[in-house]
């Protein structure tokens, strides 16, 4: 422990990096609200040259953001790791992919990787787009009606398109139903996050004591119960007919049942759900309201899209398929262009368990690594102009370097939910936007944001409705 100590002391002397003081290392930076914390983590980037290293109590955490070195971190078997903050996580996720040590993840994630083959996810976009049109006659509600939040309606969209994709229950959120399971995975979300920045909050023993530690068990309760019946009613029916015969739309938990066998008992099956859940929700739809809010802002890329829906669908009304989903090429640029611009998860972070040389520093084993997705992202030497939205940009096969756009993560750890979310994006877009140009009162400029586990806009998400068929 005193050698590795040692030398995390020695490259924190060479590193540039805010002042850290005994105990608490530059923890007193990372006070105050959601908002502030990225202005201090862009402060801190932008102050010194990356990589930066800072300590968090007695951890040493190196914040990198050159491509080279990121590639480096996600690239090696030695920082597989997740950091210890995700283990907030763990009373949520259980043992999931998302959260499992590295020797489970290995094993399960290799199983669980075909469930999302381009073939299954074909089958869900029905589903994508029968939920998106009941998402477009919810919106027309909010017609006439000046600015609301858009983020309201598609979270409740992106939460019944999971639940029947993964589990095949239709929980009709947007119908205002099973509104227990809604509050329930909300107020998980938000109290993960107070958990992960307020300190006093880390001890477990002291968290369950506070009012906050109990109300997390009664939301567990809550969503746990739900998945636990799913899965002892499907793990019935495919013992019933193993040869599965059954003519029925297959969901993730039935082919994660024919790819895994019984190598997956009844607890990591629930795990592995209630992840897919927890982990594809709120970043699809924060994502969709983002590429909604830019479009809102950017009338001319707005127009450009729907002249290529026009082309697609015509004045036909009909549900998308994926292959118009294909299709939509230049809708797909903006979800691009978007996602670099506000990169939902804007830091993520590894342990390492061993060195990790990068090409000017050794990042010792037992330091954590943070790597700054965000700020890469809107690096003008990989992206020139980074405040401006050129979808374009990513239009020609450029030479930039691999690692410079990661909105998903890279390497072998990446985001397995990755074609399901641009596809499910790509649904609730354009359905949208077949019906109603949308406008907003901001502008770029207004935008501030916030981390609350994803990033988000201080302002949420305010929209303006008009029928398309009107101009
Ligand atoms: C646009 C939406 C999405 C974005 C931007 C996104 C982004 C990410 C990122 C950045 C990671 C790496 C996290 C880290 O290393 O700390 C990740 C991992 C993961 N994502 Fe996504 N994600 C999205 C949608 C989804 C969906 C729809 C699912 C599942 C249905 C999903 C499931 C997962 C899982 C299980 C992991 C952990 C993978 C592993 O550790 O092997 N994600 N995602």
């Amino acid at each position: 422990f005193r050698f590795r100590r040692r030398r995390m002391e020695a490259l924190a002397a060479k590193l540039p990096g805010p002042t850290a003081w005994p105990l608490i290392g530059s923890a007193l930076q990372f006070l105050g609200s959601s908002h502030d914390l990225v202005a201090t983590i862009s402060r801190i980037l932008h102050r010194y040259q990356t990589p930066t290293a800072f300590w968090l109590g007695p951890r040493l955490y190196v914040a990198i953001a050159r491509p080279a070195d990121i590639e480096a971190v996600l690239t090696s078997p030695h920082a597989l790791e997740r950091d210890p903050v995700y283990r907030f996580l763990e009373p949520w996720f259980g043992n999931g992919i998302f959260t499992a040590q590295v020797s489970t993840w290995r094993i399960n994630r290799k199983h669980i990787l075909p469930t999302f083959s381009p073939r299954i996810l074909q089958d869900f976009v029905d589903v994508f787009s029968a939920q998106a049109q009941i998402l477009v006659r919810k919106l027309a509600e909010e017609v006439g009606k000046g600015a609301f939040d858009v983020s309201h309606y598609v979270n409740l969209c992106s939460l019944d398109i999971i639940c029947e994709t993964a589990m095949g229950l239709s929980i009709g959120a947007q119908d205002g139903n099973n509104s227990d399971y809604i509050r329930s995975t909300d107020r998980l979300c938000q109290i993960t996050t107070l958990r992960v920045f307020k300190l006093w909050l880390h001890p477990d023993w002291l968290f369950n004591l506070t009012p906050l530690g109990r109300e997390q068990a009664r939301h567990l309760r809550c969503t746990h119960n739900m998945v636990n019946a799913v899965v002892r009613r499907k793990r019935l029916e495919h013992g019933l007919n193993s040869n599965d015969g059954s003519t029925s739309r297959k969901v993730l938990i039935d082919h994660l049942l024919e790819l895994t066998g019984k190598r997956l008992d009844d607890q990591q099956l629930k795990d592995e759900v209630t992840t897919m859940i927890a982990a594809g929700k709120d970043t699809t739809s924060t994502v969709t309201s983002f590429v909604l809010l830019v479009l809102a802002i950017h009338r001319d890329e707005q127009e450009k899209v729907a002249e290529e829906l026009h082309t697609i669908f015509g004045d036909s009304g009909r549900p998308a398929t994926s292959r118009d989903l294909h299709e939509m090429q230049y809708l797909e640029l903006c979800i691009k262009e978007t996602m670099r611009m506000f990169s939902v998860g804007p830091i993520i972070a590894r342990h390492l368990t061993r060195d990790v040389p990068l090409s000017d520093v050794v990042l010792p084993g037992g330091s954590s690594v943070a790597i700054c997705i965000q700020h890469v992202h809107m690096d003008p030497e990989h992206f020139p102009e980074p405040h401006k939205f050129k979808p374009e940009r990513f239009v020609s096969a450029n030479r930039r370097h691999p690692f410079s756009y990661i909105p998903f993560s890279a390497g072998p750890r990446n985001c397995i939910g990755l074609r399901y979310a641009v596809l499910a994006v790509k649904t609730m877009v354009s359905t949208i936007l077949r019906h109603y140009k949308i406008t907003t009162p901001l502008k770029m400029a207004d935008i501030e944001l916030k981390l609350e586990v994803l990033l988000k806009p201080v302002q949420g998400f305010p929209l303006v409705l008009e029928p398309r068929t009107c101009s």
